[in-house]
């Protein structure tokens, strides 16, 4: 197959950032995707609906009118479920974000106590507002490598019992134990998949030397859980989609004594998920996956036109506007067209 011409994509998980940095990034994810869910994890974070608005006409003014931001609401300790509501109500909030207090960049104002929100989750159920998951405990007495899973059996398992009309996707998903617990949860819950999960394991760590720039959260996992995130990513079921979970840092950021998790793939995320479906013979997939499947669950319309990938090798740039972009050095196998 020489091309791809597809409807056009979204994606369900990214984070733009802001002031300079918003400027650098969101053009790479504009040029690709027609919406993307916008993680609220700036700093201060975004917990009010005034401050979601100003925060999505900075990236509109950036991005122009082709690109839609989906905003989300950065669920804390004292969430006030009216407003969460209100935000809802009058479209600004799309979903909400549940970053366990800790568990990764900006999470220090995070949910210490799932009980905490019990009222916002019941009130989300209520009106339809889906529930974004970093799904990691932040136990100390916990295995890093284990966070993910851990963070299933002692707090999903009971959000989706006790909530159960209650839509909520599992982000950035990199366990055989996360793909499991999707595909066999009811239809509420649904999974993202970032490039670098399905390319990577956690010797991409150690490659010859510490490589920060492999370095994200949920981290890498060990090989049998990198194949069983990408079989559900190009399985064709509906749960799974496309979430890049860009996260770009400041390159003196992640090359420092502790770097900041956080892998930048917008730049070529697309020709990044295309070599994956094309190395598991899956290309027939890959439109549900990036274009399909997010927007159903998330009851959105698909969009209208379309994009095109042609095969061609390109060389991904050590740096993209100052950042490293997952991939640098390497060559890629597609380009995204116009
Ligand atoms: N994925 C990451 O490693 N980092 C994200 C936060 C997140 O998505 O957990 C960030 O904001 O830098
Ligand atoms: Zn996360
Ligand atoms: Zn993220």
């Amino acid at each position: 197959m020489q091309s791809i011409t597809m409807r056009r994509p979204d994606d369900w998980h990214v984070h733009l950032r802001d002031g300079d940095m918003l400027e650098r990034v969101v053009p790479h994810t504009a040029r690709q995707f027609a919406r993307a869910i916008v993680m609220p994890n700036l700093a201060p974070p975004v917990t009010s609906i005034d401050g979601a608005v100003a925060y999505r006409d900075r990236i509109v003014s950036v991005a122009g009118p082709n690109f839609t931001p989906l905003m989300t609401a950065y669920l804390t300790d004292n969430v006030d479920a009216d407003e969460l509501g209100r935000g809802h109500a009058e479209g600004v909030w799309v979903a909400a974000k549940l970053y366990p207090a800790g568990a990764t960049t900006n999470s220090a104002s995070g949910v210490t106590d799932i009980r905490n929100i019990h009222p916002a989750l019941e009130r989300m159920e209520r009106i339809g507002m889906i529930l974004c998951v970093h799904g990691e405990v932040t136990d100390p007495a916990v295995d890093v490598f284990d966070r993910e899973a851990v963070f299933i059996d002692r707090i999903l398992t009971g959000i989706v019992r006790d909530f159960p009309a209650l839509k909520v996707v599992l982000e950035h998903i990199t366990t055989k134990q996360a793909a499991q617990f999707v595909a066999d949860a009811p239809a509420t819950v649904a999974a993202t998949i970032t490039p670098q999960h399905l390319h990577l394991n956690r010797n991409a760590l150690f490659q010859g030397g510490l490589r920060p720039h492999a370095y994200c959260l949920p981290v890498l996992k060990r090989e049998e859980h990198r194949l069983a995130v990408r079989k559900a990513g190009v399985s064709g079921s509906p749960k799974f989609f496309l979430g890049t979970d860009s996260a770009p840092h400041a390159r003196e950021a992640k090359e420092s004594a502790c770097g900041c998790a956080g892998i930048f793939n917008a730049p070529f995320a697309l020709e990044s998920y295309a070599t994956v479906f094309e190395e598991e013979k899956a290309l027939d997939k890959f439109e549900g996956f990036a274009s399909e499947h997010g927007p159903r669950f998330y009851g959105l319309p698909l969009n209208d036109g379309t994009i095109t990938l042609e095969r061609s090798d390109q060389l991904v740039p050590d740096t993209v506007d100052g950042l490293v972009p997952f991939h640098a050095g390497e060559t890629i196998g597609w380009r995204v067209a116009g």
